[in-house]
């Protein structure tokens, strides 16, 4: 199993650029289904994630063509099997998004129960309870749930989600796509990857409004075609390097950035006296001027704090004198890069959902593991200041979602090393 040694580094000094997001891309490439003809995305990392996708999409008879470098070229013009293969689906949990469109374009789907990692239960009811109201038959059986649409196809309706899901906004966004009449989604996600999503239906002939505000609206079409399309920036990636830049004491200029995406976290480094600013060419952040200081973080749907940034957030935390508290709303399982960090010296207690973090501690490097994608990159930043050498197990959770890891932070300075065990 492949590993990474991190090595007290330099202060990171210089430009990254930001790659296509992956929570944007996946639902992207599930909305393919929707149309016989060609979708063009483009900016598309190159993920494991995606690469999930694109054999998942294969595997339902989909076409995908590697166009140019980042740019994808996916026609779903005939559908050979309307059932997700499970080996596929357990590896990771978007490759549930599948569900709405299928079941709008064919009328049934059999989608296995999604893996991914392991930061809560993280059930499906939200996505079931919304096809439900489109009017389809909804089995859950064996690890597996199957959806059938109605004689005439599935109906618009109201569907109000009991917790803003993001995952749950996007599948029934793509089933109501196809459905007759119209369908309200209430109490709807708002992150900016939902907007990327109904941009993109959009541009394929969908009727979608109201997406990034808590009420979306689909008028239901017959039928989509191609479309061409650029997948937003990244804002998890974007704020993994904004507090890779913070936690150095470093100066770095981040490129492809959107600065309206990431004004939470802009928010939160400016707190601890972090200066973000942006210029012509993306965002500067500068942390090399002054003593920086704690501040409180909760995690909440956008446009609150990203749960996905709250691990990266918590290593940073732990450097900056003074006491600071973290709450998770949004996942109950996230503090699993708690141990690791305490194990390279960083004072971190839990309480249920809350964590509270004694500041200004020198890390030492220490074998960790990266429970999941974003602890992953916590601990690589922790690694960045820790003394010594961190060395970081299960690597494959970060490879899934963050675009030339390695190469982006060696540019910038960092001293880090991929070794295959
Ligand atoms: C591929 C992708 O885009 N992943 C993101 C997406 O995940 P994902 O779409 O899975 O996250 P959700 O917004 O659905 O989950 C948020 C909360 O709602 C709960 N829930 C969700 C669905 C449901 O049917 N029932 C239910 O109770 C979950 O258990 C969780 O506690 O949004 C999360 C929250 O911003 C991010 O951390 C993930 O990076
Ligand atoms: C939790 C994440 O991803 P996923 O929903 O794909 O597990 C993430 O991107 O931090």
């Amino acid at each position: 199993m492949a590993k990474f040694l991190v090595q007290k580094s330099e202060p990171l000094n210089g430009e990254v650029y930001i790659s296509g997001a992956k929570n944007a891309v996946l639902p992207l490439m599930a909305a393919a289904l929707l149309s016989g003809e060609t979708c063009r995305i483009e900016d598309v990392p190159d993920l494991r994630d995606v690469e999930v996708m694109k054999e998942i999409l294969t595997s339902l008879g989909g076409n995908i063509r590697e166009a140019e470098d980042t740019v994808l070229e996916i026609t779903c013009d005939s559908i050979t099997t309307n059932e997700a293969d499970y080996e596929l689906v357990r590896k990771m949990r978007a490759s549930f998004l599948v569900l709405g469109p299928l079941l709008a374009r064919t009328g049934r789907a059999k989608v296995h129960m999604p893996g991914g990692c392991t930061i809560g239960a993280r059930p499906i009811d939200l996505h079931l309870k919304g096809f439900e109201a489109l009017g389809a038959e909804v089995i859950q059986k064996d690890n597996y749930v199957e959806a059938i649409a109605p004689a005439g196809g599935l109906r618009g309706a109201s569907v109000y989600l009991d917790f803003p899901s993001v995952g749950a906004t996007e599948n029934i966004m793509m089933a109501a796509g196809l459905a007759q009449g119209t369908t309200y989604i209430e109490n709807a996600a708002e992150e900016p990857e939902i907007v990327d999503l109904a941009n993109f239906m959009n541009k394929m002939g969908a009727r979608i409004k109201g997406a990034g505000t808590d009420t979306i609206k689909i008028e239901g079409v017959e039928s989509l075609k191609g479309c061409f399309h650029t997948v937003i920036p990244d804002r998890i990636e974007a704020g993994t390097f904004m507090l890779a830049g913070a936690i150095t004491r470093g100066q770095v200029l981040i490129k492809n950035i959107v600065f309206d995406h990431v004004k939470p976290i802009t928010a939160k480094l400016r707190e601890c006296g972090v200066t973000v600013e942006m210029g012509d060419e993306g965002i500067y952040v500068v942390a090399d001027q002054r003593p920086l200081t704690s501040t409180d973080i909760k995690t909440l749907p956008y446009p609150g704090f990203p749960t996905d940034i709250q691990s990266p957030f918590m290593a940073f935390l732990t450097t900056v004198e003074g006491s600071s508290t973290v709450i998770e709303t949004v996942f109950e399982n996230r503090f699993m890069h708690v141990a690791e960090l305490n194990r390279m010296g960083a004072n971190i207690q839990t309480e249920g959902n809350k964590a509270y973090i004694q500041g200004g501690k020198t890390l030492e490097g220490a074998q960790v593991i990266a429970t999941d994608l974003r602890a992953g990159a916590a601990l690589v930043l922790a690694g960045l200041v820790a003394n010594g050498t961190t060395e970081i197990s299960e690597i494959y959770h970060i490879e899934r979602g963050y675009e030339k890891f390695m190469k982006k932070f060696k540019a910038l300075g960092a001293n880090i090393l991929r070794i295959d065990d």
